[in-house]
C-alpha cells in the first residue's frame, strides 16, 4: 500500500488518480506532519510500505513571512515522517524544488549541484530533504514550476486574470521547466517501480521564462491578452527567486527508461484535460 501524504494538494490529487485503489490518501483533516504523534499514529495504523510526502507550505512568499511555520512543515514534518516510515520499514519519497538552488549556475543543475536556496521557502525544502535522510531507504525527487488540476497555480492565475484584463505584465527574467503534475506523478511512478533511490530531478523538458509561460497559456487557449515585460526587481515580490532553475533530467531518462515530454506538449494536454472536465 502506498500513502499519499497531502493528498488534498495539487500533485496529492493526481498521485491519488494514478494509483487509485493501490494508494491511500490523507490530508491535514488526518495527519498533521508537523507532530510527531500524529505522524506515528497514521503511519502505524496504515503501515504502508511506500509513503509519499506531497504535503508542504508551497506559499512561497507566505514563507518569507513565517519562517517558523515554513521549517516545522517542509523540514521537521520531513524528519517526523521519515523516522516513523524507517521505524515501520517503509521507503520514503520527499517531494522537493528548484528553489534549492541560488539560479547563478547559468546550465541545467545536476542532482549533485550545490544547494543554495535564496529564500525561506527554499531553505526549509532543503531542511525536508536532508531530514529525509533519517530514512535511508529514501527517494528525492526535485521538480519545478507546477500546475495541475485543482490546485492553486500559474496557469489558473493567468486564465483566471484574463477574464478582466487585456494586458497583463509578466517577468522575462527567471527560467525554469513548466510541469505537469500529471507528469511528475508517472515519474515518480516510474521511479518507484524502478526501485530508484537517492535523488532524481523530474521535470518537463525545454525551458522558458515565466513571461514566455503566459504567451503560450494564451496561444493555446485563444485568449487575446498581451503580456508585457518586466524584470523580478520591478515586480518586487518578498521572496527573491532563482533567474535560472532549469534541472537536468537525465538521470531519470536513464535510469527509468521514462522521460517527461516537452512542456508545450504537457500544456496543450492539460488545458484539453481541463476544457472537458
Ligand atoms: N507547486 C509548485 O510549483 C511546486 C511544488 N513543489 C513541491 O511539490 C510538493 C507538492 O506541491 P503542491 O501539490 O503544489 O502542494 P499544495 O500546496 O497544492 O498541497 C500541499 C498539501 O499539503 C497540505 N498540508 C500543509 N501543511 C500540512 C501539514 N502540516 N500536515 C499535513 N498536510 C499539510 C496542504 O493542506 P492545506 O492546503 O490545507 O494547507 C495541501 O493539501 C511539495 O513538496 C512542494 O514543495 C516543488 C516544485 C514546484
Ligand atoms: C501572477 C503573476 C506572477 N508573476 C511572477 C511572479 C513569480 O516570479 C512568477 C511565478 O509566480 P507564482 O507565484 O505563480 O510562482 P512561485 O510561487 O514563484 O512558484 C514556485 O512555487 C514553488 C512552490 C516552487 O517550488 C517553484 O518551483 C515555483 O513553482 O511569475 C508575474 O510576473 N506577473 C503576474 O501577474
Amino acid at each position: 500500500m502506498i500513502l499519499v501524504v497531502g493528498s488534498k494538494g495539487m500533485l496529492g490529487q493526481e498521485l491519488m488518480a494514478l494509483y487509485g485503489d493501490r494508494a491511500r490518501g490523507v490530508d491535514i483533516d488526518e495527519i498533521d506532519i508537523t507532530d510527531l504523534t500524529s505522524v506515528q499514529r497514521v503511519l502505524t495504523t496504515i503501515k504502508p510500505s511506500v509513503v509519499i510526502n506531497a504535503a508542504a507550505y508551497t506559499d512561497v512568499d507566505g514563507c518569507q513571512d513565517n519562517a517558523e511555520l515554513a521549517l516545522q512543515v517542509n523540514g521537521e514534518g520531513v524528519a517526523h515522517l521519515a523516522m516513523i516510515s524507517k521505524e515501520i520499514g517503509a521507503k520514503l519519497v520527499q517531494v522537493s524544488t528548484d528553489y534549492i538552488f541560488d539560479g547563478k549556475k547559468g546550465t541545467p543543475y545536476l542532482e549533485d549541484d550545490l544547494a543554495s536556496p535564496l529564500s525561506v521557502y527554499g531553505e526549509s525544502k532543503l531542511a525536508g530533504e536532508m531530514n529525509a535522510w533519517f530514512n535511508p531507504n529514501h527517494l528525492i525527487v526535485r521538480t519545478q514550476w507546477l500546475y495541475g488540476h485543482g490546485g492553486k497555480n500559474f496557469v489558473e492565475t493567468m486564465l483566471r486574470l484574463a477574464k478582466d484584463k487585456k494586458e497583463i505584465s509578466v517577468v522575462d527574467d527567471q527560467i525554469g521547466s513548466p510541469t505537469w503534475t500529471g507528469d511528475l506523478a508517472l515519474a515518480i511512478k516510474a521511479l518507484l517501480d524502478k526501485g530508484c533511490e537517492g535523488v532524481y530531478h523530474a521535470a518537463n523538458a525545454g525551458f522558458v521564462s515565466w513571461n514566455g509561460f503566459a504567451k503560450e497559456i494564451f496561444r493555446l487557449a485563444d485568449l487575446d491578452v498581451t503580456v508585457l515585460a518586466m524584470t523580478t526587481e520591478e515586480l518586487g515580490r518578498p521572496a527573491p527567486r532563482p533567474l535560472y532553475s532549469t534541472l537536468d533530467c537525465g538521470k531519470l531518462s536513464r535510469d527509468t527508461g521514462f522521460t517527461p515530454q516537452p512542456w508545450q506538449e504537457a500544456l496543450r494536454r492539460y488545458l484539453e484535460l481541463r476544457e472537458e472536465k
